[in-house]
């Protein structure tokens, strides 16, 4: 993992490490809005989402652009599944989405255009305006929110997913959950020593005997309709499986040993356009092949296979 500093990349090899071997997120940078009246105005074709099939943070942002219907306002790029010496890059592979507004070969290209002397992590996602040529946002939570409601007057597809009756309980939910399981999976991952693997193992795994209880008396996180809380719990829950339990050794239980998590990941997959926006090979490669000093060799193990066909008991629909 590389970054960049004063506008110029250096392919350093680091996940940075803070104190006693633990893994710290940096401050996510670009945190303008799209809103009526303001610098960034909702206006179909203007903006381009850039993402990564691979990345948790990124997946929503595309499962948000596909729920509100946006994908003939809001354009694309998808990058490549390694994250190698250039960071996320454009190489031509299977899925990969070249970048058709910047022309950049690497998302690096991107934030320096953006911002000429940048210095700081390169991530996906990134939400990009044609018009003033430069990064909305780069923090996945505030994207979702702008995708959710900034477009409902220009033709976005109905649904609020953060109604404000339900806010306070999503707001609590959602961070418990990311604290320790969006984020906490990293955590345990990257942990440089035991005790801070541990650190971060044990409260993950009681998260998901918490949801596990919550979603056994309630169809959704936050009661009887989905919200933004399910869908930040389900970019976590469809990737555990495949490879948090094995590359980031989370590995006390499956998500498939616990039947209300299961049920609930499959009725959100199942819900029309999601199964499109999770691409495993992506997942997979991108985690066992991209962070060589967990997984050195760089082998991807074939399994496991998991029934996400089989249906889920819950009718995903956002608070009427
Ligand atoms: N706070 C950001 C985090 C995004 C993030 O960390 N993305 C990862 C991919 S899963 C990334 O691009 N990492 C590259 C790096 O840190 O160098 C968000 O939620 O949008």
């Amino acid at each position: 993992m590389g970054r960049m500093v004063d506008g110029v990349w250096y392919a350093d090899e680091a996940s940075m490490p803070g104190a006693g071997g633990r893994f710290q997120r940096p401050e996510t940078r670009f945190r303008d809005r799209i809103a009526p009246g303001g610098r960034f105005p909702p206006e179909a074709g203007r903006y381009h989402l850039y993402v990564s099939l691979a990345c948790p943070w990124a997946h929503r942002t595309l499962i948000f652009r596909r729920l509100k219907g946006l994908e003939g306002m809001i354009s694309l790029s998808v990058t490549h599944w390694l994250m190698g010496e250039q960071g996320w890059n454009f190489a031509p592979s299977e899925g990969v989405v070249a970048d058709s507004v910047n022309g950049a070969q690497a998302l690096h290209e991107v934030y320096a255009k953006a911002e000429p002397g940048y210095s700081g992590r390169v991530t996906v996602p990134v939400l990009w305006d044609r018009a003033t040529g430069t990064i909305v946002n780069n923090e996945s939570a505030e994207i979702i929110r702008m995708l959710n409601h900034a477009f409902d007057g220009i033709g976005a597809a109905p649904g609020d997913w953060y109604p404000a009756p339900l806010r306070t309980e999503i707001d609590a939910v959602n961070e418990r959950v990311y604290a320790t399981l969006n984020n906490g999976v990293y955590r345990a991952g990257f942990a440089r020593s035991q005790e801070a693997h541990e650190e971060a193992v044990i409260p993950l795994f009681e998260t998901l005997d918490w949801l596990e209880a919550r979603l056994s008396r309630q169809p959704f996180l936050c009661g009887e309709a989905a919200t933004e809380a399910d869908w930040r719990l389900f970019t976590t829950l469809i990737r555990f499986d495949a490879v948090y339990h094995g590359h980031f050794k989370c590995n006390l239980r499956r998500i498939l040993d616990y039947p209300a998590l299961w049920d609930h990941t499959r009725s959100l997959y199942q819900v029309p356009g999601i199964a499109e926006t999770v691409d495993f090979g992506h997942i997979k490669r991108h985690y066992y092949q991209s962070h060589a000093w967990v997984n050195p060799s760089g082998v991807v193990p074939l399994g496991p296979m998991l029934d996400l066909d089989r249906p889920g008991s819950r009718t995903v629909a956002p608070l009427a």
